[in-house]
């Protein structure tokens, strides 16, 4: 039958009344009149031309129109290849972008986009050219020297690009240093993707579609330097000097810079340029989750309820990090400047993230924790914050005295710790490195600062899996750390990553951990009532419900995945503890 018989299921339809109960909200970058007129849905039946009063669109784009459910039916074959929730549009300062053509609920599909290509990062150890797991060097391939697992990994197809022009050139390559950083590989994506233009017409037209920002690119120290490690060896180390030409090179060098996105390996993590995945417009508050699927498609869905004319987003750089590190990593590799509401508020959405703590006041003034009063956050005092979060010469001021800070000090000083953060992290530091470093920058940094709060969330993690600090032996002190270090986190999280965010789904799980435990002892050395125990023991529930949720996106090859797969179990073992206590979940 029609609609049913292969693919996706016949959506809904939908009434145009039921439509205007979710009127097109404003953009966020930009406004709803920037999009074509064609937006006014035509009550036209697509099927048969035919005009009714009782037309209903398909409930799955809200984009075409059918006089009745047995012409949608009959139209779904053809048009479910073509049914999205989304369309491209286009934008004098974005470029093109992906707005939502309906309403999209949170965990919604949005795109499982195909790779144009996948191959090594442009900065990456020596991995295997084929299965992308770390190379000791035992075995090379055998035409052009590279270090793969095998003689399987060797002769698998995507290997050939670079196999060949390396073999071409008589010089086959010699890579000594394994386990850091290497150099040579910088050119494997590009010589890849450079090959589509002999091998698939269909991909190339797509990659060369990509923005590229080529001419801004051109006047970079970045262009600079992979003149040198790219550009030159492609064309005379490789001698493809007769094959492809600077410029082509150099574009492509600026669309890896532009859209590539990172994928996750277990042993490793490489890069991927997607199509249809590269018109997501960045914010520092996403309202997509990306994931990628056993075929390494990019699975975008929606983190949070999207409605209809409301852009699609994903965050480019880090989310743990401050305005202006933010800022200038979107400035100088992706050339644009973010204004998304976070980066245009100085409190970044009442977080703080950037805040440090005023050089002039009085220290019984300084707000040293996040305040909360009755769920209600309260702004913290003697805080210093910048006038305008945009400008890098702005002033900073302090919330309650006013005095300036120099903006120059906190840019050098931030920098200088957060070098200091970033090395305290690659020594898998253990919790009493953590604590020692959070008591000496937290009388200089707001206790909400992205560098102490990347370094609280290791630490959330170590209170229970640490030798010594297992959960179940965390003394009350050190439970009531691990879940006050949680709910700090978390409340970050959920203003800044909000919905279905692995960051959330991860602490969330923590959170539930030491609410648990710490209702458990206390329960047993009953100095909590019943009625207090069973509170506790639901907002741990609640907690752990939640995080199942959330991670359930997670595909469980990842680590994320996993504590998804946990998290369900641990789901009905709670349920079963808290029958056998009469305490009920709902
Ligand atoms: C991955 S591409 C996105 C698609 C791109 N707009 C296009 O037309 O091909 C990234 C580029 O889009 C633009 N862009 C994305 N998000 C933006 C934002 N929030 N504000 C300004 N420009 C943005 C920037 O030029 C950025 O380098």
């Amino acid at each position: 039958m029609p609609g049913t018989s292969s693919g996706r299921p016949l959506p809904d339809g939908i009434s145009l009344q039921e439509m205007m109960k979710s009127p097109s909200l404003p953009c966020s970058n930009g406004d709803a009149s920037t999009e074509s007129a064609d937006d006014a849905p035509s009550v036209a039946c697509k099927e048969c031309g035919g005009t009714s009063k009782a037309a209903r669109a398909c409930g799955g784009c809200w984009q075409v129109w059918y006089c009745s459910k047995a012409h949608q039916a009959s139209a779904w074959d053809k048009h479910q290849r073509e049914c999205k929730s989304w369309k491209v549009a286009k934008h004098s300062e974005l470029g093109r972008y992906m707005v939502a053509t309906r309403d999209i609920a949170a965990g919604d599909l949005i795109m499982a986009d195909a790779p144009i290509l996948i191959g090594p990062k442009q900065i990456t150890e020596p991995v295997c050219l084929a299965c992308y797991r770390p190379v000791d060097g035992s075995y090379k391939c055998k035409k052009c020297g590279f270090p793969m697992c095998d003689s399987d990994c060797q002769d698998a197809d995507t290997h050939q690009p670079e196999c060949e022009a390396v073999s071409g050139s008589g010089r086959p390559v010699h890579v000594t240093l394994f386990g850091e950083n290497n150099p040579l590989y910088e050119c494997i994506t590009v010589v890849r993707l450079l090959a589509l233009r002999d091998n698939d017409t269909i991909l190339w037209r797509r990659l060369m579609a990509l923005e590229s920002h080529e001419e801004r690119r051109s006047r970079t120290e970045a262009a600079a330097i992979t003149q040198r490690t790219v550009v030159d060896i492609i064309m005379e180390r490789m001698q493809q000097v007769d094959k492809y030409d600077e410029d082509l090179i150099k574009k492509i060098l600026g669309i890896i810079d532009t859209n590539a996105y990172e994928i996750r390996l277990p042993d490793s993590s490489i890069q991927g340029i997607y199509s249809q995945a590269s018109m997501l417009e960045h914010s520092c508050i996403p309202n997509t989750h990306r994931t990628f699927d056993a075929d390494l498609n990019l699975v975008v869905r929606a983190a949070v309820p999207i409605k209809r004319g409301c852009h699609l987003t994903s965050c480019y750089t880090e989310v743990l990090a401050t305005t202006t590190v933010r800022q200038e990593h979107l400035l100088t590799s992706k050339f644009f400047t973010c204004c998304c509401p976070r980066c245009v508020d100085p409190t970044e959405l009442g977080t703080y993230c950037s805040a440090i703590l005023c050089p002039s006041c009085p220290i019984e003034k300084k707000s040293k924790k996040p305040l909360v009063v009755k769920d209600k956050k309260v702004v913290p005092t003697g805080v210093a914050i910048a006038d305008d979060p945009l400008s890098p010469s702005s002033i900073w001021r302090c919330n309650t005295c006013d005095n300036p800070v120099d903006a120059d000090y906190i840019v050098r000083m931030t920098a200088v710790v957060n070098e200091e953060a970033e090395e305290l992290e690659s020594t898998n530091p253990n919790i009493k490195m953590c604590e020692t470093f959070l008591e000496k920058w937290s009388t200089t940094f707001y206790c909400n600062h992205t560098i102490l709060l990347n370094i609280k969330y290791v630490l959330l993690h170590l209170y229970g899996s640490e030798a010594g600090y297992e959960l179940a032996d965390l003394s009350p002190i050190h439970l009531l750390r691990k879940e006050g270090l949680c709910r700090q986190v978390l409340s970050v999280a959920d203003a800044i990553v909000p919905g279905i965010s692995r960051l959330r789904g991860s602490v969330l799980y923590e959170l539930y951990q030491s609410i648990f435990y710490k209702t458990i002892s206390m329960y047993q050395s009953k100095v909590i009532p019943n009625e207090i125990a069973k509170k506790l023991a639901k907002e741990a529930y609640d907690a752990l419900v939640e995080c199942a949720r959330v991670l359930s996106f997670e595909p469980p090859v990842q680590p994320e995945g996993q504590l998804g797969i946990e998290a369900r179990g641990e789901i009905k073992q709670m349920i079963k503890w808290m029958k056998e206590e009469g305490w009920k979940t709902a």
